[in-house]
């Protein structure tokens, strides 16, 4: 039976200070909760968005589907970069943060709404601070979207600073 359910997801263990984004941020609470894991060599995110993100009625608008493929590219950056690093979810260590330097989404068939999308993406390291996700979303078992993502570890410039 196919999985709907990602167990163990890097976006848990951000530090609260980088929990806030619209699409993965647990502490967001207007925004999507996109949580990302491992599933065996790639990485897995689950989403069934609301129906108020409708282009045509039944089936999706594709703003989501950008949004769904940024965020999954970054927890896949983070996913991969923590595990080069020694470390895997749940060992105690922060993982790194990524920002998303480009995305480029085709729109490859109508996705259909009100069911639950898969994005699987395979990873690849360009630099130790830059990555690439290649990423496909299916809608059951219909390859709807497919993307590259790059992203790039955090620059120092995005940490607020408050003193
Ligand atoms: C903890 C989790 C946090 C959750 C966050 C969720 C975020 C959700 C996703 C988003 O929406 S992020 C928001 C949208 N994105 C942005 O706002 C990014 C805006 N753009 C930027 O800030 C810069 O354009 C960006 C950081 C993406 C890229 O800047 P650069 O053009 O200077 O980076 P570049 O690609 O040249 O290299 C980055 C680093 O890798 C190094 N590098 C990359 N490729 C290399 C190579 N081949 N050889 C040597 N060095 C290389 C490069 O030197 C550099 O290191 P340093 O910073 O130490 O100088």
């Amino acid at each position: 039976m196919e999985k709907f359910i990602v167990e163990k997801a890097i976006q848990d263990i951000y530090p609260d200070d980088f929990a806030w984004c619209y699409g993965c941020g647990r502490l967001n609470k207007d925004g999507h909760h996109l949580r990302t894991g491992w599933e065996e060599e790639k990485t897995v995110t689950i989403f069934t968005p609301d129906s108020k993100y409708m282009g045509i009625p039944g089936f999706l608008y594709g703003g989501i589907l950008a949004s769904l493929m940024d965020c999954h590219g970054t927890g896949s950056a983070s996913l991969a970069l923590h595990r080069k690093n020694g470390h895997e979810i749940g060992d105690g260590a922060e993982p790194p943060r990524f920002v998303t330097a480009s995305l480029n989404v085709e729109f490859l068939k109508p996705t259909p709404q009100h069911v639950p999308l898969k994005a699987v993406g395979t990873v690849e390291e360009i630099h130790p601070k830059k990555w690439k996700v290649d990423a496909e979303i299916y809608a059951e078992d219909t390859l709807c979207a497919k993307g590259t993502v790059v992203l790039v570890v955090m620059p120092s410039t995005f940490l607020k600073n408050d003193g």
